[in-house]
């Protein structure tokens, strides 16, 4: 029997996980990201975790443990967890890499095009500048959305080779751009050469036109909110869009109100998004038991999702001939509202369990293909 702690978050997980599919005895405990704890592990020993961002996975998880031979994250970031102990560990760990990347570039575009809707008609003559900091998975998908309406990239990413798109200097990034989305993990110092921790604070603010359009779906800490806090009481004419926080799952009202869009951390809440990140972790947890002994699991990577995805009838193309169908596609401003409708004006704050709900009850949204 194979025991697997689950997070209750994670799309489709009994289609994927479960004796028929896996054909071999298995226990799936579900529970909420943030009771998956030592506590648990010790009740339950379980073989393996499926997590996703809101479980930290590191010495405080595991040191009391020995079960836990795999964990993945239905996810793209891996910040919740400590890579590094758990290799030492000789534990299996697998992320979702990919596995948002359209939904989260489109979430950013809907921001961009509510907001300044007059980018549809873009071209040389009134030209729109992109900066995208972090050109990975998420940014380079971006990037092609935004050459594809004609606007010009200027992307800035010191660990991808120099192209068409990583072309501008993070200053140049900061100080040419109309837009600045941001798409980098969150890294700190000692983990990365050039961290990626409040890489946005006053000195970068100071140096962004008041004009520019700044969207962070990155991490929270990618962007210094006591900084952005001050920047904004300066110059309340600056619009920002946050889809994370600094201080998730709390969001301070002060900084709420200041902001042109803000919502809880859904921008890769999509049907494929989450349901690509159950897939890829399934794939790798059928390979990790696989490799391990194969009369634990005789069965080969299925891609189960063509069978769960409903038809979508929505392509990019159309989309771009029809400005005005964006809304009906996806109202992000329905998705701010959700959010300031979740103050609590005596907590001046939108609090923890509130974030949360919002984004367990979220109602999927569809990505739009690219491609046809
Ligand atoms: N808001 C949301 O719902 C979601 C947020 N995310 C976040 O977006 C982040 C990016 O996602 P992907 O593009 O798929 O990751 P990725 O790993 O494919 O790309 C990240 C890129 O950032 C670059 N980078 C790292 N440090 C940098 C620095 N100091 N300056 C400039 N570039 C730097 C890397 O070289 C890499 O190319 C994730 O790590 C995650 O934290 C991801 C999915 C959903
Ligand atoms: O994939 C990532 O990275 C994200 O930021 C996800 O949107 C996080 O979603 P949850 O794991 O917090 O549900």
């Amino acid at each position: 029997m194979l025991t697997i702690i689950a997070d209750s978050n994670i799309a489709h997980l009994h289609d994927y996980f479960n004796e028929e599919i896996l054909k071999h005895p298995i226990n799936v405990i579900e529970m909420a990201g943030r009771d998956i704890t030592p506590e648990a592990l010790e009740q339950h020993q379980p073989d393996a975790l499926l997590i996703r961002s809101v479980t930290p996975v590191d010495a405080k998880l595991l040191d009391k443990n020995q079960s836990v031979k795999f964990v993945g994250s239905a996810t793209i970031g891996t910040d919740h967890v400590n890579e590094g102990y758990v290799s030492l560990r000789g534990i299996r760990f697998a992320n979702a890499a990919g596995c948002s990347k359209h939904s989260v570039a489109q979430y950013v575009l809907s921001a961009i095009l509510q907001l300044r809707p007059d980018y549809w008609s873009a071209n040389e003559d009134k030209p729109v500048k992109v900066g995208i900091i972090g050109l990975g998975n998420i940014g380079s998908t971006l990037a092609r959305y935004a050459l594809d309406l004609g606007w010009e990239v200027l992307g800035y990413d010191p660990f991808q080779s120099a192209s068409i798109i990583n072309n501008a200097s993070l200053d140049q990034v900061l100080t040419e751009s109309d837009v600045i989305s941001l798409h980098v993990p969150l890294t700190m110092l000692g983990h990365s050469e050039l961290p990626t921790y409040h890489m946005i604070d006053a000195a970068a603010l100071a140096k962004i036109p008041q004009q520019t359009l700044l969207i962070n779906t990155a991490r929270g800490p990618v962007v210094s909110e006591a900084d952005l806090l001050a920047e904004l009481d300066k110059s309340p004419q600056r619009q920002v869009v946050l889809d994370v926080f600094e201080h998730e799952p709390q969001v301070p009202a002060q900084l709420l109100k200041k902001l042109a869009i803000a919502t809880p951390h859904i921008a890769g809440y999509t049907l494929e998004g989450k349901l690509r990140g159950t897939q890829i972790i399934f794939d790798t947890f059928v390979r990790s038991y696989g490799e391990k002994g194969a009369d634990i699991l005789t069965i080969k990577e299925q891609d189960l999702m063509a069978d769960l995805l409903p038809d979508n009838p929505y392509h990019w193309q159309d989309l771009k001939q029809a400005p005005e169908k964006l809304v009906e596609f996806y109202d992000i401003k329905a998705d701010d509202s959700l959010l300031r409708e979740a103050l609590d004006e005596s907590a001046s704050a939108v609090e923890g369990q509130a974030f949360d709900a919002l984004r367990k009850n979220y109602a999927l949204r569809r990505e739009w293909l690219f491609e046809r």
